[in-house]
C-alpha cells in the first residue's frame, strides 16, 4: 500500500518540501490558452478497447480521503491516439462545492464545475506504480464536467454509490457498466501536453489528454458529487483541486483546428 499521505489541499505550498517533484518544471494542472495551442495533425482519435465492463463483474469504489477512486480492470485499453498501448488503472474526480467550480485544468481562465481523470499506465510496465516513475509511463484522459438539464444515465450507474463511502477509507463494490459512457462523444478533439500527477508525489510522467467536449450532469448529480463524501472524519471533501502550474515553455498541442 501507499505510505499514508499526510498532505492536504490546504497547505499545497508545503508539498514540494516533502515531495521534491512537486516543485519541478513540468507540473500539472495548467491553464490551456486555446489560441496558443499548436495544431498537430498527427494527433489521431483516442481509440478504446474493453471499456464495456459486464454487470456481473464488480468494480471497487473507494473514498481515499482525497477523492473517490473507481479501480478499473487492466483489460481496458487505449489502443490509439498515443504512441503506445496503455492499460486502465483507475478513475477519480476533482470537484468544488455548490457555490464554486472545482476542475483542475482551466481553459482560457475558465474553471469547470468538475473534472474526471481516467488514469492509464503504459503496457510495457507491469503496474501503475512502476509506470508512474517513468516519463510517459502514465496517460490520463481528462473530462470536464458541467451542469446541464438532463440526468446523465451512465454517471447514474456510479454516483448513487457515493452514499456507501461517505467516510474516508470506506469502499464498496458496484456492478460493471460501460465506462465509455462517462466520456464525451468526440474522442478525436483534444488538447495534449506533458505534465505531472496533480497530487504528491507529483511525478512528471503524465501524458495528458484534455477532451474539448465536456460531459453534463444534472444539478442533483452535481450535488451528489459535491456534498456526499467526507475526509478525516468530520469535514466534507470539497475543492480537491491544485492551482494551475506554470508551463515553463511547454507546448500545448491540439488534435483539431
Ligand atoms: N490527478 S492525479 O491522477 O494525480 C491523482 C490525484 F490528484 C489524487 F488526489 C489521487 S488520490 C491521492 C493520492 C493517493 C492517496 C492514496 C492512495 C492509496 O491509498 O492507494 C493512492 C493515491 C490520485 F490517486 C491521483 N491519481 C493517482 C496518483 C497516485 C498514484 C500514482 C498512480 C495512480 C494515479
Ligand atoms: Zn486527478
Amino acid at each position: 500500500g501507499h505510505k499514508s499521505h499526510h498532505w492536504n489541499y490546504q497547505d499545497i505550498h508545503q508539498w514540494d518540501s516533502d515531495y521534491p517533484h512537486c516543485g519541478g518544471p513540468e507540473q500539472s494542472p495548467i491553464n490551456v490558452v486555446t489560441g496558443a495551442a499548436t495544431f498537430d495533425s498527427s494527433l489521431g482519435p483516442i481509440l478504446l478497447s474493453g471499456y464495456n465492463v459486464p454487470p456481473e463483474q464488480t468494480l471497487t469504489l473507494e473514498n481515499n480521503g482525497h477523492t473517490v477512486v473507481l479501480d478499473l480492470p487492466d483489460s481496458l485499453l487505449i489502443i490509439g491516439g498515443l504512441s503506445q498501448t496503455y492499460r486502465a488503472a483507475q478513475l477519480h474526480f476533482h470537484w468544488g462545492s455548490q457555490s464554486d467550480p472545482g476542475s483542475e485544468h482551466t481553459v482560457n481562465g475558465q474553471r469547470f464545475p468538475g473534472e474526471m481523470h481516467v488514469v492509464h499506465y503504459c503496457a510495457e510496465y507491469n503496474s501503475v506504480s512502476e509506470a508512474a516513475t517513468h516519463p510517459g509511463g502514465l496517460a490520463v484522459l481528462a473530462v470536464f464536467i458541467q451542469e446541464g438539464e438532463e440526468e446523465n444515465p451512465t454517471f447514474q450507474q456510479l454516483l448513487p454509490f457515493l452514499q456507501n463511502i461517505t467516510e474516508e477509507g470506506e469502499r464498496t463494490e458496484i456492478p460493471g457498466f460501460d465506462i465509455r459512457g462517462l466520456l464525451p462523444q468526440r474522442l478525436d478533439r483534444y488538447y495534449r501536453y506533458n505534465g505531472s500527477l496533480t497530487t504528491p508525489p507529483c511525478y512528471q510522467t503524465v501524458n495528458w489528454t484534455l477532451f474539448n467536449q465536456t460531459v453534463f450532469l444534472s444539478q442533483e448529480q452535481m450535488e451528489l458529487l459535491e456534498d456526499t463524501v467526507h475526509a478525516d472524519h468530520d469535514h466534507i471533501l470539497q475543492n480537491n483541486f491544485r492551482a494551475p502550474q506554470s508551463l515553463n515553455g511547454r507546448k500545448v498541442l491540439s488534435s483539431f483546428s
